[in-house]
């Protein structure tokens, strides 16, 4: 997948402080899929599980104060390397699970053209809301994320998210492989309706989205 996208997000507009130009309301960054090392990837599946950690565990108060100690080093470790937007290579790993950032939801995409945009994954502890069902601002998290890349394919690239509606129709289960799936409904003017839909491994619904995303006017942020 990566070849394709790399051209299209080297030409692409994405939001940042680095701005080298600009294209529609948002600044043009040099943003090419980032090419890391072998490091990259465990790095970031690590932190994953440290989020997983974080919010389950159920510790002695003297395990908090090692963790805390293990915690520290890696912030002096890491702190000096601060990049800007469009730098730091998480968001723009390509083939790494949730473009490998951890704000993204581990999920990756395995289809994408103009007509659909398909990605597979599973939630994990870290999303859980409630007795092990998907917290409920997850979920439009995942669609979000489906509508920017299904507007992208659709070259309607420089838009925002105007509103996203879920509908909730079952709970979402955690460490279950899921898929989404999303289109572009139709096109007016600026305005591009997408919708997406959440399911299970035997097809049963689990979420559905309707989205506007609304190109940006020149100037507009
Ligand atoms: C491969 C890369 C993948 C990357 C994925 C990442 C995706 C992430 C995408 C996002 O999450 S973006 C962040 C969340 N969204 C925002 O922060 C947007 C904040 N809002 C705005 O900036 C402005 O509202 C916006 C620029 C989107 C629109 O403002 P405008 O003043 O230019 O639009 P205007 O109010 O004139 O509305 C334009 C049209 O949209 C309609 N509209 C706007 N907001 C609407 C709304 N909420 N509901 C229904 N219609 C709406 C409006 O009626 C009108 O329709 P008509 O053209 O038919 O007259």
């Amino acid at each position: 997948m990566t070849d394709q996208v790399d051209d299209d997000l080297d030409s692409a507009a994405v939001t940042g402080s680095s701005a080298v130009g600009r294209r529609g309301g948002f600044p043009k960054l040099r943003m090419q899929a980032a090419d890391t090392g072998p490091d990259f990837g465990p790095f970031i599946e690590a932190m994953r599980t440290l989020q997983d950690l974080a919010v389950s565990v159920d510790a002695p108060d003297e395990v908090y104060g090692a963790a805390l100690s293990h915690a520290q080093a890696m912030i002096d470790l890491l702190d000096p390397y601060r990049a800007p937007e469009g730098e730091s290579p998480a968001g723009r790993v390509l083939d790494l699970p949730g473009r490998g950032s951890l704000l993204m939801v581990p999920w990756q995409v395995e289809y994408f053209g103009p007509d659909l945009v398909r990605s597979r994954g599973s939630f994990r502890r870290y999303h859980v809301g409630g007795n092990n069902a998907v917290h409920g601002g997850v979920i439009p998290l995942l669609f979000d994320e489906m509508f920017g890349f299904t507007s992208f394919m659709a070259k309607r690239s420089v838009s925002r998210t105007g509103y996203l509606h879920v509908n909730y129709r079952k709970v979402t289960p955690i460490d279950t492989p899921l898929v989404v799936e999303s289109r572009v409904d139709r096109i007016e003017g600026r305005k591009t309706f997408v919708v997406a839909e959440l399911r299970d491994e035997d097809g049963t619904l689990l979420a559905d989205a309707e989205g506007l995303m609304i190109k940006l006017l020149p100037g507009q942020p």
